[in-house]
């Protein structure tokens, strides 16, 4: 058997007196995309915001290639390879597409460490056509003249630039126009053939149906279900799952 790229056991957390987290398993493989699916409030973001290292656990273990890390930032996080674009990405808008794509690792050239412009913005323009922004945006132009979508589409670039071993995606294709949208699933879908692994969180159970190979659902601080299928459950099924609806039938 193989060892899960990713496994979360047991994990509880509390903010103050409310239960978050009610010992939550889940496990990812690589080549792996698993689509965390449950209504407001249930602990998707919470899962996903420990994985991340941006909020502390009370208890429980995450394992990453089969060790044990412990994830107190975001900074270990990124370090165990773990990378998150959140729907509101923090991008600097007074900076180009291209410095933002590059912020904190930017491509240097020669002896001095001179930065290399030039090759950040040839990089940039081609992530900008992979992530599905085919009209003519250059990578000099500032964040803050471009759409929700198109700042959307350059975090999702960044994350692909960088080819963290596991993206986390929350809400990725919120306010995204289609050309966008099929941008983002497409990458999804490269980065899982390329063997990484993928955790896909959206309200739109459209867009999760076409690029998932397994769904998780959550329902008020657990694991309601784990190993659902976009091929052998329906779009019903699986609502009634979210909903609850299927322990009252
Ligand atoms: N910072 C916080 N302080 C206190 N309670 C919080 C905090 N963040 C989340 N919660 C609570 O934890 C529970 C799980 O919330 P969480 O945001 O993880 O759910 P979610 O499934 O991501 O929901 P949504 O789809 O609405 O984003 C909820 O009861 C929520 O009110």
């Amino acid at each position: 058997m193989t060892t899960p790229i990713v496994e979360m056991r047991g994990i509880e957390k509390f903010y103050g007196r409310i239960h978050a987290l009610r010992g939550v398993n889940l496990q990812v493989n690589r080549g792996e995309i698993v689509g965390l699916l449950g209504d407001n409030g249930a602990g998707k973001s919470t899962l996903i915001k420990v994985l991340s290292g941006a909020v502390p656990y009370t208890s429980g273990q995450i394992l990453i290639n089969g060790k044990e890390v412990a994830l107190t930032s975001t900074n270990d996080a990124i370090d165990a390879g773990v990378e998150t674009i959140y729907q509101d990405s923090a991008l600097v808008p007074q900076l180009s597409i291209a410095r933002n794509l590059f912020l904190g690792r930017e491509l240097t050239r020669g002896p001095l460490g001179r930065l290399d412009q030039g090759e950040m913005n040839r990089v940039a323009t081609d992530l900008l056509r992979r992530v599905g922004i085919t009209k003519n945006i250059p990578p000099t132009t500032p964040i803050s003249s471009l759409s929700g979508g198109e700042r959307q589409a350059v975090a999702i670039a960044r994350a692909m630039y960088f080819d963290s071993e596991i993206i986390i995606l929350d809400e990725p294709t919120n306010n995204l126009g289609v050309a966008e949208t099929q941008g983002v699933l497409n990458f999804v879908r490269d980065a899982r053939d390329k063997g990484h692994a993928c955790i896909f969180i959206a309200h739109n159970i459209h867009h999760v149906f076409q690029v998932v190979d397994r769904m998780v659902v959550m329902r008020r601080g657990e694991v309601a279900a784990d190993d659902l299928s976009p091929k052998t459950s329906s779009i019903q099924d699986v609502e009634n799952i979210i909903t609850g609806e299927h322990l009252a039938a």
